[in-house]
């Protein structure tokens, strides 16, 4: 049998999706092993394949999380493209069966398929419906607009029905990437730097009157942060925070925990003209890396075929919350009557792709963006805690963060 190492960055119940879905494949098949290690959070795993890469150990497959995307596409020599992959596997790949906002953002400007889109996701509310109705908020009826988020929480925090009325994980995914595309404002030139090298515009004042009303709640103690990733996620499974926003694939971990809760979609800014827009894909894909044999790069191509699969893309979207990725597995989740009893699990496809994108929604790029979100969260953080007022940590983030690309750009 040959070995195909996957490094990926899952853990709780999407680890264990991870683990069915490789075990199955194993057993499909008698040629090819997939062997899952799990390297930490989405910027430990890229972190750690950069730098197994420079060792010459880089492993087969790697999980790239969104926004790594624009590191590997730059990474010349070091990937091998997945449209090649699975072609000289022997398998033909037709682009129009995936979803297209999905398939977009992991395709060359030219179309070609670089990565496999894996899991994708959308960030869409979590909330409590126990402590609304101990609020004496109504627990089928999920707040729209952040206004009405914020109003929610603050009621939960006064009422003493939790001490924390509203935590989100990522505020640079949700509250910065997802904010300026779902309200339609611009994130940065360029099309958000899919078109071109780009300027960040996160200073504006949309961005301004959001981050302000999250610094004003952090003082209250009506939001309370959790952490740069996915961290907040236990201070709502806990029953610490009635509120949350976080990825649709983090629902695994919310059913396992057991507590009462409901899904909304994303709030919009009520004073922003044309929201809702639509979200952009988030989540992570899946990375072939250069110089490898090719039984290895045959079993990846049966891998990725196997992945691509009406059943198991059917089993992943119901399991973890992730999108199916295929018009398929889409169509045969509707025909299977699963979003007539459970609506809202329809919500993160439907905000994605219910408008067609703007050049502020098409999704965000730069060589960087990686290091561009960790400028984002001290600024974010030193706010929170009370260091700074919004204005200046935008500023900040947005001119730290335009040098540091004029950096990588090498201008
Ligand atoms: O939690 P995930 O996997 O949906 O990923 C969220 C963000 O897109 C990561 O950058």
């Amino acid at each position: 049998k040959t070995d195909i190492s996957w490094w990926h960055a899952m853990s709780g119940a999407n680890a264990e999706v991870v683990a069915k879905i490789a075990a199955d494949f194993n057993a499909s098949q008698s040629d090819y092993e997939v062997k899952p290690v799990f390297k930490g959070t989405y910027p430990e795993t890229l972190n750690a394949g950069i730098a197994a890469f420079r060792a010459g150990q880089a492993p087969d497959i790697i999980q790239v999380f969104d926004v790594g995307t624009g590191v590997m596409m730059g990474a010349q020599g070091a990937i091998k493209p997945v449209a090649e992959v699975l072609k000289e596997g022997g398998y033909s790949f037709d682009k129009s069966q995936y979803l297209a906002g999905i398939v977009g953002y992991y395709s060359t400007p030219a179309g070609e398929m670089l990565s496999f889109p894996y899991n994708s996701s959308s960030p869409v509310l979590y909330y409590n419906k126990d402590i609304f109705q101990k609020a004496g908020l109504n627990p089928d009826q999920p707040p729209k607009t952040w206004a009405e988020t914020w109003a929610a929480a603050r009621k939960i925090k006064e009422s003493g029905a939790a001490t924390c009325g509203y935590t989100s994980t990522w505020l640079t995914w949700i509250h910065t990437e997802n904010f300026a595309a779902w309200n339609n404002v611009s994130w940065a030139t360029n099309e958000n730097g899919l078109a071109g090298t780009p300027e960040l515009k996160i200073d504006s004042p949309l961005f301004v009157k959001h981050f302000q009303e999250l610094a004003d709640l952090a003082k209250e103690g009506v939001f309370v942060y959790g952490g740069r990733t996915s961290e907040a996620k236990q201070n709502f499974t806990s029953g610490e925070c009635g509120i949350l926003t976080e990825s649709s694939g983090g629902l695994g971990d919310i059913v396992k925990s057991g507590i009462n809760y409901g899904i909304g979609q994303l709030p919009y800014d009520e004073t922003a003209a044309s929201a809702p827009q639509n979200t952009t894909p988030g989540g992570a894909s899946l990375w072939v890396m250069a110089g490898k044999s090719d039984e290895v790069y045959k079993g990846v191509a049966a891998f990725f075929n196997y992945l691509s699969q009406t059943p198991v893309q059917q089993y992943l979207h119901e399991q973890s919350g992730y999108l199916p990725v295929t018009i398929a597995a889409y169509e045969a989740t509707k025909a299977s009557g699963f979003y007539e009893k459970n609506p809202a699990r329809e919500v993160p496809i439907l905000q994605m792709s219910g408008k067609a994108p703007t050049e502020n929604s098409k999704g965000v790029r730069a060589p960087n963006l990686p290091q561009l979100r960790d400028i984002q969260n001290e600024e974010y953080e030193k706010m929170l805690s009370g260091q700074q007022d919004a204005a200046t940590a935008l500023k900040n983030a947005a001119t730290r963060g335009n040098a540091a690309i004029k950096d990588a750009v090498g201008g």
